[in-house]
């Protein structure tokens, strides 16, 4: 591996997945250095979940190659999985679980030397220790937004791929949820978050639009209000869909 194939937390070519013959994702490039944050933006059923899903190794791509933190996609989805932290779209922890239990419970999964350790750690880190006991069901959306993030952080990962993990949580969770991913991106984790939010892409170091399953934009927002001759983000979204969809719809 070369030194500047090193520095890439991800790069991977031409990914492609069909669906009953439909491309959802199609030829979809992606490079991403370490340490950075990526914001990545589309329309509904744009294709961000299933790029999301083959980079973490949760699904196969049936074409298209690459590596994530240097390890082959494809033959080493098993090791990838291992060293990339995933918070998907819809909680999944488990509501009649307290958040100790949940952290535990995710730290058994991970088989994490230990645990008790690990676990007061993840509640430090994440401001829960003081609701620690407290049912998962029972918490506010930013609450079990940071329960999520902090079972997605346990096992040390050092890619995080976060799919709208914002969605429906108030500005001032928000707020703070981008706060810990700047803090964490600062040492050292790479970000690749999926959002509807403009002032979450503004925070964003380098952005990705998508549409039809295709690539319309990739850098920094400079590059990308450029590339769509816009004057800002939201307004580079709708250009940029628009456009997308006299060419591919
Ligand atoms: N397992 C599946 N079987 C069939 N179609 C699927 C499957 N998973 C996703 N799709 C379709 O693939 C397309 C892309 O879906 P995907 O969830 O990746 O989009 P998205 O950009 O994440 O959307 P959203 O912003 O709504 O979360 C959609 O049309 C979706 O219906």
């Amino acid at each position: 591996m070369t030194d500047a194939a090193a520095e890439l937390a991800i790069d991977v070519r031409g990914l492609v997945k069909r669906y009953g013959g439909r491309a959802v994702v199609d030829q979809v490039s992606l490079r991403l250095a370490r340490g950075r944050v990526c914001g990545f933006l589309g329309p509904n059923g744009s294709g961000k979940t299933t790029t999301i899903r083959m980079l973490c190794g949760l699904l196969t791509p049936d074409e298209g190659e690459g590596t994530c933190l240097g390890l082959d996609m494809r033959r080493e989805a098993a090791a990838i999985k291992r060293q990339v932290g995933y918070m998907t779209q819809r909680f999944g922890l488990y509501d009649d679980l307290s958040i100790r239990e949940n952290l535990d419970f995710v730290a058994r999964l991970f088989e994490l030397p230990q645990r008790r350790v690990q676990v007061d750690a993840a509640l430090d880190r994440l401001g829960l220790a003081s609701r620690q006991q407290q049912l998962a069901g029972t918490l506010s959306g930013g609450w079990k937004q940071r329960l999520a993030l902090a079972a997605a952080l346990l096992h040390r990962p050092r890619l995080l791929l976060l799919d709208e993990p914002t969605a429906g949580v108030d500005p001032k969770a928000r707020r703070e949820f981008w706060d810990e991913i700047h803090r964490l991106a600062h040492e050292g984790m790479t970000v690749l978050v999926s959002t509807h939010y403009m002032d979450e892409a503004a925070r964003c170091d380098e952005l990705v639009y998508i549409a039809y399953g295709q690539v319309l934009a990739q850098g920094s927002a400079a590059q990308v209000l450029a590339t769509a001759g816009a004057t800002d983000l939201e307004d580079a979204f709708v250009r940029l869909v628009a456009r997308a969809k006299d060419n591919f719809a």
